[in-house]
């Protein structure tokens, strides 16, 4: 299990969700859901397949609105925001997507370039590179810069993405499991970088995963949405020390240690 983590300031909340509720049509995916996450915290949202947890981080970086509910990230009411405003908030949250979402045609450089050319467009070349050189060093992958993403491990493109998400000095990161696809030692290795991100970059994240071995491994707390809600939040041996069968479920068919 992780150690307690010293980092986390619980005086302070980076997002804080009450009363979301998001349907589809008539499908109603999130039933009230509320969820708060501190300064420093690793939060791992589990679930099984389709209960909402890309609804979730789609409705934070303000992707998707909600139906009702207020959602509110670094101090600002996510669906109150004119477009202008959310882009800006956008800029303060790092999406680190499922399939990495690198662009085939750009080296590893170009790749890391991208957003600052677009988002910075006063940064010198040269701090550009300097920047391209720390967000590559933090993810062991110096030796890459100049290679094709055609050229790169499934592990070593999602730690260029991760890089790449690094790259504006996010304050909160949202990783859509980021352990998806991967061989269990590879997987390791990126629940270790989530760690060394959050210490290194000092980032509040949430990690979406049904993967247990990395809600493990990286979650200061836990919280399982089941039925549209969190039913279950904690520690992990928390969160899974219960007679719920649904919870027991998850757990057997998932995870052996
Ligand atoms: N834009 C959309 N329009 C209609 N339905 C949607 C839309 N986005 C998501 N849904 C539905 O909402 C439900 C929850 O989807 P979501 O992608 O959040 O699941 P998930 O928990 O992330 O699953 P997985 O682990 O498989 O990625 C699914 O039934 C999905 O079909």
């Amino acid at each position: 299990m992780k150690k307690p983590n010293s980092r986390i300031d619980y005086n302070e909340k980076v997002i804080t969700i009450q009363g979301l509720y998001k349907s589809f049509d008539d499908f109603d995916v999130l039933k009230g859901v509320d969820l708060d996450l501190y300064k420093g915290e690793n939060l791992v949202v589990l679930g099984r397949s389709g209960t909402g947890k890309s609804v979730l981080i789609k409705i934070i970086s303000g992707l998707l609105r909600p139906d009702s509910g207020l959602v509110n990230v670094l101090g600002q009411e996510v669906d109150k925001l004119t477009p202008k405003q959310l882009d800006a908030l956008r800029l303060k949250i790092g999406f680190s997507f499922q399939n990495s979402a690198l662009y085939d045609s750009m080296t590893v450089k170009e790749n890391l370039e991208f957003p600052l050319i677009r988002h910075s467009k006063e940064m010198t070349a040269r701090d550009r590179d300097r920047i391209i050189d720390i967000v590559l060093e933090a993810v062991g992958l110096s030796q890459t810069i100049n290679q094709m993403p055609s050229e790169l491990s499934g592990g070593q493109r999602k730690r260029i993405g991760i890089a790449r998400t690094l790259i504006l000095r996010p304050e909160v990161m949202l990783y859509d499991e980021p352990t998806a696809g991967l061989d269990p030692i590879t997987s390791q290795d990126i629940n270790t970088l989530i760690n060394e991100v959050q210490r290194r970059f000092n980032t509040s994240s949430i990690i979406i995963t049904h993967d247990l071995t990395c809600a493990k491994a990286v979650g200061d707390r836990v919280v399982m949405l089941l039925d549209g809600q969190f039913q279950r939040q904690g520690t992990f041996e928390e969160v899974f020390d219960t007679n719920d069968e649904r919870v027991k479920a998850f757990y057997n068919y998932n995870f052996t240690e």
